[in-house]
């Protein structure tokens, strides 16, 4: 049998998705930009780089040439959200489904993932998987769960949900594309600044305040641009940010603690062959925010932080001066 679905991407997250799907014996077409890992998956059934703890399934083939994927009718694409719009650039045009799985903000453009997608390939159908999912645990084969969000709709779903569905791996229908992509993309912010927290060991309700207030924030910026507040607080929005908010698994978490630590960002994303996506869509979302005039003081936070121009002790006592005010937004009169 010939792969259905392929897989843009062998780091961590595509190599577990590839994983996952290959689980009932379905053969998967992963695509890795790094010739020596094409080798190591297909000789070793590993992936030294980015997922040393899975053994992969005989059924996963690895290449390095992207056309030998462009015939396929369904393509996850699982490449950091910087590289999304050179790499679908490669692809020829085609009526295929994308279902976009990074998190994150383009800099320089600040366009969302459907919109990159959307530029780089424009007949594609899109879709964005997005939710609670720890590459490790998935290629683990640990119960999990994801919104599944499809711009074409219940006729979408019900051509991808069968092929991405596994016991284990369980999607969720949403229309909400745009929802699903700020979850995300917002959440990696605010998974920084609760590792802040965690290094300057400010303590666990200052961490719950943060998820919370952070969350308030995710949810002004969501609605402000046509995200429903339902799905924010669904898997890829609310589930997400509590995951990535409590873990040193996740990448993002781990640079604020390092950088409430007293390191700077330079010194803790070097020699780094991961990415941690919050770095790159912090101050794309604080200048969207701005712009738009959305208070997000958190994620600004984050920013002064990155940027090195204030020490996280300052950052943090800038925001606990703010002016007291209502918790929820006053509906105006
Ligand atoms: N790792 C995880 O647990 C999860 C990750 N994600 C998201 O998936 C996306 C991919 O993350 P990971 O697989 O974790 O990445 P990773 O950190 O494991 O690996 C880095 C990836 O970036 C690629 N890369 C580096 N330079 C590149 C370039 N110039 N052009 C194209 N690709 C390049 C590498 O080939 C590799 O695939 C991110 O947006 C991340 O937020 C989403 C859910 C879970
Ligand atoms: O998105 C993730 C889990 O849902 C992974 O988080 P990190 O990128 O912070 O490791």
């Amino acid at each position: 049998m010939t792969a259905q679905v392929g897989v843009i991407g062998a780091g961590a997250w595509g190599t577990a998705l590839a994983q996952a799907l290959a689980s009932d014996g379905s053969e998967v077409s992963l695509w890795a930009r790094e010739s020596d890992l094409v080798r190591e998956i297909n000789q070793e059934r590993r992936n030294s780089l980015y997922l040393p703890s899975a053994m992969l399934a005989p059924t996963i083939r690895a290449t390095s040439d992207l056309a030998e994927l462009a015939t396929l009718q369904v393509l996850l694409v699982v490449v950091p959200a910087q590289f999304l719009a050179s790499v679908v650039g490669q692809l020829p045009p085609g009526t295929r489904d994308l279902v976009l799985c990074a998190k994150g903000i383009e800099a320089g453009t600040g366009r969302l993932m459907a919109d990159v997608a959307a530029d780089a390939d424009p007949q594609a159908r899109l879709a964005v998987l997005s939710g609670p999912t720890f590459a490790h645990e998935v290629a683990a084969g640990l119960p999990t769960a994801v919104t599944l969000a499809c711009s074409g709709g219940r006729e979408q779903w019900a051509r991808l949900a069968p092929l991405l569905a596994r016991p284990a791996l369980r999607p969720y229908y949403s229309a909400d594309v745009t929802g699903a992509e700020i979850g995300g993309a917002v959440k990696n912010v605010l998974a920084i600044a609760c590792g802040v927290v965690e290094g300057m060991n400010l303590g666990q309700n200052a961490r719950a305040a943060v998820i919370a207030r952070g969350y308030a924030e995710m949810l002004r910026f969501g609605l402000a641009r046509g995200a429903e507040a339902e799905t924010l607080a669904g898997l890829c929005g609310l589930g997400d940010l509590v995951l990535t908010c409590s873990s040193t698994s996740s990448r993002n978490f781990s640079l604020g603690l390092a950088l409430g630590q007293g390191l700077t960002a330079a010194e803790a994303l070097s020699g780094k062959s991961s990415v941690a996506e919050g770095a790159a869509t912090a101050p794309v979302l604080a200048e969207l925010a701005t712009r738009d005039g959305i208070a997000m003081p958190i994620v600004e936070g984050v920013c002064r932080l990155l940027s090195g121009v204030s020490p996280a002790s300052a950052v943090v006592a800038d925001i606990l001066s703010r002016p007291l005010k209502a918790e929820r937004e006053e509906p105006a009169a």
